[in-house]
C-alpha cells in the first residue's frame, strides 16, 4: 500500500497522501453560515428491531455492534434519501481527553467523541460490500457525545466492552436498540455527500449529522479509553484513543440542513 504520513492532531491511523480523485473526502468542519437550509429535507425515519444485534467487537480502529442485515428489519429512510437503507454497525470515535474526540465539527467546535450508524442502500444493492463502492450506497448517521449527565441506555455497552479490550476480541451482545442512542429531536440535522473516515475511505456515503447532541458520563467514557488497538499476542499494549480522522477540505461542497 502507498507510503502514509503521520497526520497532526496524532490520531492513531496514517493518511494516505491523496485518494485517487478524492475531492468528497469526510469527515469535515461544518460551518453553520454556509450550510444551505432545504425544505424538501423530510424527517429521518429510523425504524430499528433490537432482536437484530448480534455482536460486539473490537476491530482494531473502534468496537463495532453489528446488526443481522440480510432482512430489512432495521432500517432508516427519509430524510435526504431516496432508497431505504439497512442498518449494518454501529461504532464510536473518541479522544484521549474529553477535549476533543469527534469527526465532524460545527463552526470548529470539537466534541468528546461521535456515534455513527451505519446503513447501506438495500433497494439497490443485496451487500454492504456492493453498497460500499456506489455512489448512493451508504448512509451514516453521525451524533456528538457531550460529557454530561450518564446514558443508562449506553451502559449496557459499556458493562460490555472490558470483554471486548483487545482487536478481534468478539462476544454475543443481543437486544440492544440502537435508537435509544438518537438525540431526542432528530428533525434537525446537516446532511452532505461525503467518503467513510477509515480505508478503504470510498466516496458512498450520505452523511446525517445531527444538529443535538446526546450526553454521556465521565465514566462511560473513560471505559472506552480502557480499550486496546492492538491484540493480545502484542508486546506492546496501545490503548484505543484519537480514533479519529483529521478533517478534509470540503472541496466546494454544500452541507445543507434540514432546518432554518
Ligand atoms: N467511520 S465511518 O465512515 O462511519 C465507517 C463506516 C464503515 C466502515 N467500514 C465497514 O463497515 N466495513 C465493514 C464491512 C463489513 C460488512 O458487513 C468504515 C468507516
Ligand atoms: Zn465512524
Amino acid at each position: 500500500s502507498s507510503k502514509y504520513v503521520l497526520s497532526q492532531m496524532h490520531p492513531m491511523w496514517q493518511e494516505p497522501l491523496a485518494i485517487p480523485g478524492g475531492d468528497r473526502q469526510s469527515p469535515i468542519d461544518i460551518v453553520v453560515r454556509k450550510s444551505v437550509y432545504d425544505s424538501e429535507l423530510k424527517p429521518l425515519v429510523t425504524d430499528y428491531d433490537p432482536q437484530t444485534c448480534q455482536q460486539i467487537w473490537n476491530n482494531g480502529y473502534s468496537f463495532l455492534v453489528e446488526y443481522d442485515d440480510t432482512t430489512d428489519k432495521s432500517t432508516v429512510k427519509g430524510g435526504p434519501l431516496q432508497d431505504k437503507y439497512r442498518l449494518c454497525q454501529f461504532h464510536f470515535h473518541w479522544g484521549e481527553s474529553n477535549a476533543w474526540g469527534s469527526e465532524h465539527t460545527v463552526d470548529r467546535k470539537l466534541f468528546s467523541a461521535e456515534l455513527h450508524l451505519v446503513h447501506w442502500n438495500s433497494d439497490k444493492y443485496s451487500l454492504f460490500e456492493e453498497a460500499v463502492m456506489e455512489e448512493n450506497g451508504l448512509a451514516v448517521i453521525g451524533v456528538f457525545l457531550k460529557v454530561g449527565k450518564r446514558h443508562e441506555g449506553l451502559q449496557k455497552l459499556v458493562d460490555a466492552l472490558p470483554a471486548i479490550r483487545h482487536k478481534n476480541s468478539v462476544v454475543d451482545f443481543n437486544r440492544f436498540d440502537p435508537a435509544c442512542l438518537l438525540p431526542s429531536n432528530t428533525d434537525d440535522y446537516w446532511t452532505y455527500h461525503g467518503s467513510l473516515t477509515t480505508p478503504p475511505l470510498t466516496e458512498s456515503v450520505t452523511w446525517m449529522v445531527m444538529k443535538q447532541h446526546i450526553e454521556v458520563s465521565h465514566d462511560q467514557l473513560a471505559v472506552f479509553r480502557s480499550l486496546l488497538f492492538t491484540s493480545a499476542d502484542e508486546e506492546v499494549q496501545k490503548g484505543m484513543v484519537n480514533n479519529f480522522r483529521v478533517q478534509q477540505s470540503p472541496c466546494g461542497r454544500t452541507v445543507r440542513s434540514s432546518f432554518s
